[in-house]
């Protein structure tokens, strides 16, 4: 299978944790993108969406799937969502398409992660995709002198500002052995808005693309690897 055909069939294959008469999270990127044409084909029986983009909220309207405001939603089952890197224990790197901070926003709220993802997504340590941060303009080059010293090459993603008003720094050459204390400490530099490192909150369930076809990983099935 193409990249692009096991981006297609773990698409499909999440519509099965859609559950009925309930309010969807939907991520961003060009597997979330697949995942929308497939919800379209089901719409009626959901009560609407929230978005974690513009671009995923206008995709979505042009399907005619109601977009809700993540204030005036109380409750949601599943966020859907695709990554740029996850390893066996869920940790993930996202962030490719500049949308981390609205991601892992409606990610807290979901009860459910449910990953979407081509088999080129799955590594076993994070860090060979740039970490991007989603950080305050003007707090720009003194984030990326911290970064330095954890040991990062910050590259300032040029022309690209997030739908929150912000940049993005992506890092280089990072060391994630532990991506929960990394994800943590980089959190707290000041001017950092958020990081691309999924680990606190990482997803439940990972839907992979292979060339057999999707293969289902549960967190419960490699928890005492961690
Ligand atoms: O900001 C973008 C998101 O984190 C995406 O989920 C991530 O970049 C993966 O995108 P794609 O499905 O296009 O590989």
């Amino acid at each position: 299978m193409t990249q692009d055909e096991q981006k297609r069939a773990v698409a499909l294959a999440a519509l099965q944790y859609v559950p009925m008469g309930e309010i969807i999270g939907i991520g961003t990127g060009s597997t979330a993108n697949f995942f929308i044409d497939e919800l379209a084909k089901i719409k009626h029986q959901i009560d609407g969406a929230v978005a974690s983009s513009e671009a995923t909220a206008e995709r979505l309207k042009q399907h005619g799937i109601e977009v809700l405001n993540l204030n005036s939603v109380s409750r949601l089952p599943v966020y859907i969502d695709g990554a740029d890197e996850i390893t066996h224990n869920m940790h993930m790197i996202k962030g490719g398409g500049g949308a981390l901070t609205r991601e892992k926003i409606v990610a807290a709220v979901a009860q459910q992660f449910i990953c979407i993802a081509d088999q080129s997504k799955f590594v076993k340590v994070l860090g060979k995709f740039p970490l991007p941060i989603e950080v305050i303009p003007m707090a720009r080059s003194y984030v990326a002198r911290e970064i330095v010293l954890l040991g990062g090459q910050p590259a300032w993603r040029q022309g690209v500002t997030t739908d929150n008003g912000n940049i993005i720094l992506d890092v280089h050459n990072l060391n994630i052995m532990n991506p929960v204390e990394l994800e943590n400490k980089i959190n707290q530099i000041t001017g950092v808005v958020t990081n691309g490192l999924f680990a606190k909150r990482g997803a439940d369930i990972l839907l992979m693309g292979t060339d057999q076809g999707v293969e289902t990983i549960t967190l419960q099935k490699s928890s005492g690897q961690h």
